[in-house]
């Protein structure tokens, strides 16, 4: 998160930490008990390595109270996710187990209606991603206040160039912004969860290159049809 601040502390019990052998790679959210939704070009660097997912974390290192890593039973990312584009960029990793529930650790309901959120609407997004432009990654979990731009001016020459579908959403890069490690997380409007952060052209802070989101409301059906698929 470039621009931001520090969160408060577990004030979004649903943010998750996607580590491989203890880094922080992605972020991604708490969707049900046993559920964590993020970005499927989070997969490109791991070579196969399944993900560990950390919940109810501020801080990355130090030791917390109901701070637990959880084993991924399953990764599934969305059947038309691929690395030349951001279409369809979700993952849905399946924990070994239920997440236990508590006050830092809870479930963020997402949006199910398929509707565009209005130009101007002030959302947050929050993540572990790096901080400043030479790349620092920070121990603790940040988070910025970003209002949505009009899938019009996103798709501008000078900015997307047509590039951003129906099924995405941008919000103002100018100066805050969301950067690398931050992919995978929620953009949470009014309380829901409206899009998955993606790296898009991987820029960050500058207002030529707003940022982009995987809108979930499109994807209802086959996030319910997975989860149904696999439970039990
Ligand atoms: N703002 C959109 C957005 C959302 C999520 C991730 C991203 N960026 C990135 N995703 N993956 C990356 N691998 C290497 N570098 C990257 N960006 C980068 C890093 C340092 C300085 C800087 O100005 C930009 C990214 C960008």
């Amino acid at each position: 998160i470039l621009g931001g601040y520090e969160a408060k502390p577990h004030l979004r019990p649903y943010m998750a930490s996607l580590q491989l052998d203890g880094q922080h790679i992605c972020g991604g959210f708490l969707i049900a008990e046993q559920w964590v939704l993020s970005a499927a070009h989070c997969t490109e660097e791991t070579d196969g390595k399944v993900f560990q997912v950390l919940l109810g974390a501020h801080s990355l290192t130090e030791p917390e109270p109901h701070k637990r890593l959880y084993r991924v039973r399953a990764q599934i990312p969305h059947p038309g996710s691929n690395i030349h584009n951001n279409k369809d960029d979700l993952l849905l990793l399946q924990l070994e187990e239920k997440a236990e529930l508590n006050a830092h650790v809870q479930v963020l309901p997402f949006q199910r209606e398929d509707r565009d959120v209005a130009a101007d609407t002030v959302c947050e997004v929050a993540g572990w991603g790096t901080i400043s432009h030479s790349g620092h990654r920070p121990d603790k979990l940040y988070q910025v206040e970003r209002p949505v731009i009009s899938r019009d001016v996103c798709n501008h020459r000078t900015r997307h160039d047509r590039t951003i579908t129906e099924k995405m959403m941008c919000t103002d890069s100018r100066r805050k912004d969301t950067c690398k490690g931050d992919s995978g997380g929620p953009l949470v409007c009014n309380g829901v969860a409206e899009g998955v952060v993606t790296a898009g052209s991987r820029v960050c802070g500058n207002y030529k290159k707003p940022a982009i989101y995987t809108r979930i409301a499109p994807y209802v059906a086959w996030i319910d049809s997975v989860m149904a698929s696999a439970a039990g």
